[in-house]
């Protein structure tokens, strides 16, 4: 498949992700989640304004007490009773109702995350392959799973506890107002002063709450890295190194970590503490100038017990809200990054028109440029009958895989310049189109999983169908000698099986559903010449039936091809038969040809290193 190539619309760069606003981006995602239960979300805000009313009931229960019967001492018992069983009753209703809601709206936020998940991963599966040439594994797997679970604080701080909060403070506010307006402002001064914590708090751990995150999905992208080339880190002895580097991200991470938690250490709770305190003085001391100034009635005494109580209630919350400020940040930056992943363009599905019949392959003056102005290909033009064996041969980087991959429909190409039994390609019905091409790629993708899954791939294929694609690739003998046959583990990329072998069931997996057209990618490039045999007789075998397109490093491969392209810097150099090709004196062709045989033969590379640069220098036949 493609060489290393360079972003033209990255997800991100190599190391350092993209940066974006989180507020509106998180906004949208979680108001779109969570539609599907806006019902269920008033509810629980309706019963939590119920229960934060309930619970606003209290101070004022004990200000009736003090200024009804405490201090005229009055023992009314059965009132006294009757109010204290009132509170009591309130209280506990309130308790209850904000458990049911606790539970309702995380039930909320669950599903809802679940609901994000799995679009993000329904999304992911659906990105053009040009995404995935510059995708970082580990990155993007950081974002389906530890990025949507940050989401999930968003709803469980958004939903419960700052609603809740909010509505808490909103009915002491509301009782305050009742009881004392004057009062009740200097109350309402604190929350000027708590927004401006907040915001002092976002500016000062927003930036390290995001570098936190997006060093943790690069330490995600090492280890997954690390992991998938394992053999190479350790045969190049970069095992020290790689270590080296984990640490050092490790290390600013811990560092970034270390940041937020000072802006929180320094500017929640001790602030807040104080301005509580601060609150209290206040309101103290505006009863003391009323006293001295001989305004305090009796009846005052129950508005100042009513008026601590509130103070709490409405600190309470606030230190609330701010606490959580620390994790809403964290699940903002999370919510931003799954949203600039959902907002990456999936690649155009095709109307559902189109068929393959055949498997008649049609290319007229295909030009293609992974980047603008840089183009692979040149005005290719090409005719492959239906049934028909082609290979496809020339230097590397000479743009097979490209062509390869524009016939898969990985990339778009000029619409109508590729048609298939006279449709153009882009108007071939998805489905169908997958249901009737079949590829077998240079690196064999195996899951971990059975020989039977592998070649099923989900399909429902009956055992005999899985059977015969087995036998048609020749892959049936050696499945037999497997300790269970068709149902033997393979372990994770088919890790118990050769090169040559995981080959094989890739081609009988490509067969098993019975394709049209067939794909295969330096199919044979690993393997030894015995298993190439093989292949090549399964190939021969679907002559007539089966469109085979085969790109080969290995020009043995397509020896018995009905017809060889050679392509040279993106151009069709030579088309022929073997016989035909090796006819041209110094033609391309019998120059690899002759290349191939050297090296076969076990020729020094200076020699087959002189020819590779005259073949690479060859300039561009039309
Ligand atoms: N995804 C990509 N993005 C940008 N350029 C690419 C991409 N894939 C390939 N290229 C470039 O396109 C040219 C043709 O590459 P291609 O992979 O088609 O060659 P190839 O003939 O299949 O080579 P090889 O035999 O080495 O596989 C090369 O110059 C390569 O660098």
């Amino acid at each position: 498949m493609p060489a290393e190539s360079a972003p033209a619309r990255p997800l991100a760069p190599p190391t350092v992700e993209r940066h974006r606003p989180p507020g509106r981006d998180a906004a949208a995602l979680l108001l779109r989640a969570a539609r599907p239960e806006r019902r269920q979300v008033l509810r629980g805000i309706a019963w939590l304004m119920l229960a934060a009313g309930l619970e606003a009931l209290g101070p004022i229960a004990g200000k009736l007490f003090i200024d009804n019967y405490l201090l005229p001492r009055q023992a009314e018992l059965p009132q006294i009773a009757g109010l204290l069983l009132g509170a009591l009753i309130a209280g506990t209703v309130a308790s209850w109702l904000r458990y049911r809601q606790l539970v309702r709206l995380s039930g909320v936020a669950m599903r809802s995350v679940q609901r994000i998940r799995e679009t993000v991963y329904r999304h992911v599966l659906r990105l053009p392959m040009a995404f995935f040439d510059r995708a970082i594994t580990g990155q993007l797997v950081s974002r389906v799973t530890n990025d949507t679970e940050a989401v999930k604080m968003l709803y469980v701080q958004v939903l419960f506890v700052m609603l809740d909060s909010l509505i808490i403070l909103g009915g002491a506010m509301v009782a305050m107002l009742w009881l004392d307006w004057r009062l009740m402002l200097i109350v309402l001064a604190l929350v000027p002063a708590v927004a401006l914590i907040v915001f002092l708090y976002q500016r000062l751990s927003g930036p390290a709450v995001t570098r936190t995150r997006e060093l943790r999905s690069e330490l995600n992208a090492q280890v997954a890295e690390s992991i998938a080339g394992m053999p190479v880190l350790q045969a190049a002895n970069a095992t020290t190194r790689f270590r080296q580097r984990f640490a050092g991200l490790s290390e600013a991470h811990y560092g970034s970590r270390l940041r937020e938690l000072r802006a929180n250490a320094w500017l929640l709770r001790p602030v807040l503490d104080f301005l509580n305190v601060l609150l209290l003085a206040t309101v103290l001391w505006v009863f003391g100038l009323r006293a001295v100034g001989g305004a305090l009635s009796a009846l005052e005494v129950g508005i100042l017990y009513a008026f601590i109580s509130y103070i709490s209630r409405v600190v309470e919350p606030l230190i609330q809200i701010t606490m959580q400020f620390s994790q809403l940040q964290q699940a903002l930056v999370g919510a931003s990054r799954v949203q600039a992943l959902l907002v990456e363009a999936e690649a155009p599905v095709a109307a559902d028109r189109g068929r393959i019949t055949a498997g008649e392959i049609a290319i007229e003056g295909l030009s293609f440029g992974y980047q603008p102005g840089r183009p692979v290909l040149h005005e290719l033009s090409l005719r492959i009958p239906a049934g028909g064996f082609y290979g496809i041969v020339g230097h590397t980087g000479s743009g097979k895989t490209t062509v390869l991959s524009l016939l898969l429909r990985f990339y778009a190409a000029d619409p109508g310049r590729i048609r298939i039994d006279g449709v153009p390609l882009e108007a071939i019905a998805e489905e169908a189109f997958r249901a009737s091409v079949g590829l077998v790629p240079q690196e064999p993708f195996l899951l971990a999983a059975t020989v039977r899954e592998n070649i099923a791939m989900g399909r429902p294929l009956t055992d005999a169908q899985v059977e015969a694609a087995a036998r048609a690739a020749h892959a049936h003998e050696f499945v037999m000698q497997l300790e269970r046959g068709y149902d033997t583990p393979l372990g994770e990329g088919g890790a118990r099986l050769s090169v040559g072998q995981k080959q094989l069931l890739a081609i009988a997996r490509a067969l098993a559903g019975e394709p049209s057209i067939l794909f295969l990618d330096e199919a044979t490039a690993h393997i030894d010449s015995e298993t190439e045999q093989l292949v090549q007789h399964a190939l021969t075998r679907l002559r007539g039936r089966v469109t085979v397109v085969a790109i080969a490093h290995r020009l043995s491969t397509v020896r018995e091809a009905d017809r060889i392209v050679v392509l040279n810097h993106g151009r069709l150099a030579e088309l022929g038969t073997h016989a035909e090709l090796m006819g041209i004196d110094g033609g391309l062709y019998q120059r690899l040809y002759q290349l191939q045989q050297l090296e076969d033969n076990g020729a020094s590379t200076d020699d087959s290193s002189d020819i590779v640069g005259e073949l690479r220098r060859e300039p561009p036949s039309r």
